[in-house]
């Protein structure tokens, strides 16, 4: 036996996670970090910032990651992998810059991230390594010391990130009336995201129209739709949709849109429907307003009874398959071959992101990939 740990050479877990506002008087400052650049009408941010206030200030999402943390030390702990987690996010305290800096005071230089985001796409994972590339660049403006940092692949097809979302949707279609269980529809749901972004996702080439993104989702969603079926006995018919579309009317999103979808189902006799959050790792703003709020209202005026499946959240296989994937990374690091566990049509995802992986509309240097500036 080496005496080197299982987790060898990482010295530290980093959750990197989007951030959210904790009451009131932080939705603005929140709302100004999370655009700065982005061009976002000014009419949405303030529809937004509604959609914070009427929570009384505080996204979902910060709590959650508390919980996520929690289950993680816990998992580790139960195992023996003493290995340190970390928490800092993009948008808000406790900031990834912050967090970076103490983790490196406390003597870690080689860090392994977990990021809240389970695809690939700009959005949900290149702006992620941007903001570990601006936190390195903030640490050696300051002289200090730069870990090693790398993420982990994308998770989307990890049975500890599916099988949890199987048993969320048999729950939720369990909450339908009865009389509205039989002829139920399953409404798999994700960010919309610029259809442009959508195609240009994932590494150059294969994976035609929608890109990495459009691909993983649906295969996700047919994972859990056939889950499903073999477990209820009914072929339940079921579509991917998207919700929480900003930017300006004239740049086309990924659709249908979920409310426009309900309609629709409505219109074809659809009997009830369960929305599937299958975008989302936890429940974040955009699920307690978009869908148990907004399309919860449209579904009530439609006449249609609908219920949503729980996400992934902190649940202990989601932990457990965490715990995994640090190992799996760590043995590949060390130049072995472990076994890479993926359910689905499209293999486990690429350890680092190629070159251009997931382009961003004008390049800024990003970390934790084969072109990162950073060791
Ligand atoms: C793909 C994707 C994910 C999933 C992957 C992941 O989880 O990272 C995600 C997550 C999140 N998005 C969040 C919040 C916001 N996203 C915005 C804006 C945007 N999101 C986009 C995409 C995504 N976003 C895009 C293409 C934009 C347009 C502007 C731009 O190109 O940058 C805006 C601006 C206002 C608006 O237009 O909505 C806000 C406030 C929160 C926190 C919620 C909470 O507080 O619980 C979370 C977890
Ligand atoms: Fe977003």
């Amino acid at each position: 036996m080496s005496d080197q740990p299982a987790h060898a050479p990482y010295d530290a877990l980093l959750l990197l996670s989007f951030g959210g506002p904790e009451g009131p008087d932080d939705v603005v400052p929140f709302l100004e970090n999370v655009t700065r650049g982005r061009g976002i009408p000014r009419e949405r941010l303030q529809e937004v910032g509604q959609h914070y206030f009427l929570f009384g200030g505080v996204s979902p999402i910060n709590g959650q990651n508390r919980e996520l943390l929690a289950a993680l030390r816990a998992e580790f702990a139960a195992h023996g992998t003493d290995l340190p987690v970390y928490w800092g996010n993009r948008n808000w305290a406790p900031y990834l810059t912050d967090t970076l800096r103490q983790l490196v005071a406390d003597g870690h230089r080689r860090v392994l991230t977990l990021a809240t985001s389970a695809y690939a796409s700009y959005s949900g994972c290149r702006q992620y390594r941007e903001n570990l590339a601006d936190a390195l660049a903030a640490l050696e403006a300051e002289g200090l010391p730069l870990p090693r940092v790398d993420k982990l692949r994308h998770y989307f097809n990890h049975p500890g990130f599916v099988r949890p979302m199987v048993d969320a949707t048999l729950a939720a279609l369990a909450e339908l009336p009865e009389e509205a269980r039989q002829g139920a529809h399953l409404a798999f749901t994700t960010h919309s995201i610029p259809t442009a972004a959508a195609d240009a996702s994932g590494p150059a080439g294969d994976h035609g129209d929608g890109g990495a993104y459009v691909a993983e989702h649906l295969d996700v969603a047919r994972l859990i739709a056939d889950a499903v079926r073999a477990e209820t006995g009914v072929e339940r018919p079921w579509r991917l949709v998207y919700q929480s579309r900003s930017g300006a009317p004239h740049v086309p999103w990924l659709e249908p849109d979920v409310c426009d979808h309900l309609e629709a189902v409505r219109a074809e006799g659809a009997s009830g429907v369960v929305m599937v959050p299958i975008g989302f790792v936890s429940d974040h703003m955009e699920v307690k307003y978009d869908l148990d709020t907004e399309a919860t209202a449209k579904a009530a005026e439609l006449g249609l009874p609908v219920a949503r499946a729980a996400t992934v959240g902190a649940d202990p296989r989601f932990a457990a398959a965490v715990r995994e994937l640090v190992l799996e990374r760590a043995a590949s690091e060390r130049g072995e071959r472990p076994e890479r566990c993926a359910l689905g049509a499209l293999g486990p995802s690429h350890d680092r992101c190629p070159v251009g992986c997931c382009p961003a509309r004008s390049p800024r240097p990003a970390a934790a990939g084969a072109d990162s500036p950073y060791a």
